[in-house]
């Protein structure tokens, strides 16, 4: 018998019982009406959030790239072994295909965010420099060959985000869709502009959180305390 099997479980530190508690509580809505609210409101953000990016310079939007290259790299740390999800990019992202090609060069293997049916998870495609694309739903490029995989690292790009880095996206759930299904120990590196950074996504229950936030001038970090 394992000695442990006598005494009573306690926790190293208070156990999390925010799941007891109202969602409105913790900010999180679950109320008919405030969520049409936030839907409405989500969707001119996220117009504004798009038409401001798409307006960079390009001199300007090139810096901020090389930058954001550079501190995910410092981010994600020793790649080989790994599989990270990156994207191509789509109206005014940033462009991270420099970040896809040293990934391949430093040992790693990147994935693609593929739609393979509206509504569901997304699947992650394997891309490797040089490999041809055809058009997916949106028109976004996604691989020609269907190998999925599963990232360790998801990079995903943000049409805003909040300091408690929650995402706001294209409002298709497809990102956290696909997060809710997936094991806790992937890391996800939301990736944006300063610029994108708005002061809350209003979140509601199926938003759910990226690990780290990193723009050209910052790396926000959400700790979890359980
Ligand atoms: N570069 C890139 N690739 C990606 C993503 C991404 O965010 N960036 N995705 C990450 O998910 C997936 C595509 N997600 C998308 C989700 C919605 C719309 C879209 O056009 N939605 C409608 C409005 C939807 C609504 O409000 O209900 C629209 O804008 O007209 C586009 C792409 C997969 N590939
Ligand atoms: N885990 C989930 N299961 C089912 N539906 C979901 C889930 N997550 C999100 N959704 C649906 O997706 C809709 C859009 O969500 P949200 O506004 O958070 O999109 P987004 O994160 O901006 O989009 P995207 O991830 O595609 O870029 C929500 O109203 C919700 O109905």
């Amino acid at each position: 018998m394992d000695i442990d099997d006598d005494i009573p479980a306690t926790f190293a530190s208070p156990p999390c019982l925010m799941h007891e508690l109202d969602p409105a509580y913790a900010g999180l809505s679950s109320d008919p009406g405030t969520c049409a609210d936030v839907k409405r409101w989500r969707k001119s953000e996220r117009a504004r959030l798009i038409a401001q990016r798409l307006a960079m310079s390009p001199g300007v939007r090139a810096a901020c790239e090389t930058q954001i290259v550079s501190r995910v790299l410092a981010e994600i740390g020793d790649v080989r072994g790994l599989v990270v999800s990156v994207y191509w990019p789509f109206r005014g992202e940033p462009d991270l295909r420099p970040l896809m090609r040293q990934i391949a060069d430093d040992g790693g293997q990147c994935a693609l965010p593929v739609v393979v049916e509206k509504g569901q998870p997304l699947e992650f495609h394997l891309w490797r420099p040089g490999d041809k694309l055809v058009r997916g739903i949106w028109n976004i490029p996604v691989p020609a060959e269907h190998v999925s995989l599963t990232p360790d690292i998801v990079v995903a790009p943000v049409v805003g985000f909040d300091p408690s880095c929650y995402r706001l996206g294209y409002g298709g759930g497809y990102y956290d869709r696909t997060l809710a299904r997936m094991a806790a120990k992937r890391r996800v590196l939301g990736v944006g502009f300063a610029q994108s950074r708005i002061r809350t996504i209003y979140p509601q229950l199926h938003d759910i959180r990226m690990d780290v936030v990193v723009t050209e001038s910052s790396t926000d970090r959400y700790r979890r305390v359980y």
